[in-house]
C-alpha cells in the first residue's frame, strides 16, 4: 500500500550554497577521517542560522525575543496551506490571497524556478499588510520559497515586525517548484541551538491521509 508522498521542500546544504550578501558560507571540514586507525568520520559544519530552508526566531528580528531553542514546535507541524504567488508584484499584497487561506499555516511559492544555484537580489516579499490579514483568520506560521518575508533592501523589516507582532512563526528559503497548490501536512522542526536567532530545518510537506 502506498503511504502518503513526501515533498521535500529543502534545500540541500554544500559548498557554494547561495546565502545572504555578507552571510557566512556554508563549510564542512573533517575532524577526524576514517582509517585503519581511526574508526570513524566526523566532520564539523559552518554555516549561518540561515542557510536554506530555516526558522527565524523571534530573537533575529527582536533584541531579546525568543531564542530558537525557546518557540513552540506546535506551529511547525501540521497542516498547511501552499498559495501559488507567483504573479505577485514586489510585495504579497492581501489582493493576492484567497478569501480565507483555510489553514494555520501558510506557504507562499514566488519563484518559477528556486534559484538554487545564484543569489537573486529582487525577490518577492511579503506585504505587513497581508501578515495582519493572515492574522486576523489565526495563521500560525508563515513560509516563503524567498529568502525572506522583507524585501532585501529593507531597513524597516516591516514584515517581521508584524509576525512579531502577532507572534507568528516563519519560515524562509524553502523550495516549492514541484508542489502544486493544497492543503498538506507540513513538518519543519527547527534544532534546539541555544541562542540562536534561526535554525535550519529539514522542511518537509506531507499529502494529508
Ligand atoms: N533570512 C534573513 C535574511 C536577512 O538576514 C535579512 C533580511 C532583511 C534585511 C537584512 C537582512 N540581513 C542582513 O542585513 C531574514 O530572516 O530575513
Ligand atoms: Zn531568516
Ligand atoms: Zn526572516
Amino acid at each position: 500500500m502506498m503511504g502518503r508522498r513526501i515533498w521535500d521542500i529543502s534545500q540541500p546544504l554544500h559548498p557554494g550554497l547561495p546565502v545572504w550578501p555578507g552571510d557566512t558560507q556554508f563549510a564542512q571540514a573533517k575532524t577526524w577521517q576514517m582509517s585503519e586507525s581511526l574508526p570513524v568520520n566526523v566532520s564539523a559544519l559552518t554555516m549561518s542560522t540561515h542557510s536554506g530552508a530555516h526558522a527565524d526566531a523571534p530573537l533575529h528580528y527582536s533584541e531579546g525575543g525568543a531564542d530558537i531553542a525557546s518557540v513552540d514546535l506546535a506551529a511547525y507541524l501540521g497542516e498547511c496551506m501552499v498559495i501559488d504567488a507567483r504573479r505577485a508584484a514586489h510585495l504579497i499584497e492581501s489582493s493576492d490571497l484567497p478569501e480565507d487561506v483555510g489553514a494555520d499555516r501558510v506557504l507562499f511559492r514566488t519563484f518559477e524556478v528556486f534559484p538554487r544555484d545564484n543569489w537573486k537580489a529582487d525577490t518577492t516579499a511579503i506585504a505587513p499588510e497581508t501578515v495582519n490579514r493572515l492574522a486576523g483568520q489565526g495563521v500560525k506560521l508563515i513560509g516563503i520559497d524567498g529568502p525572506s518575508i522583507d524585501p532585501q533592501e529593507s531597513k524597516d523589516m516591516s514584515a517581521h515586525k508584524a509576525v512579531l507582532k502577532h507572534d507568528i512563526r516563519v519560515l524562509e528559503g524553502l523550495v516549492l517548484d514541484d508542489v502544486p497548490e493544497g492543503r498538506y501536512e507540513l513538518i519543519a522542526l527547527p534544532l534546539p541551538i541555544v541562542g540562536g536567532d534561526a535554525s535550519p530545518v529539514r522542511a518537509i510537506l506531507r499529502d494529508l491521509p
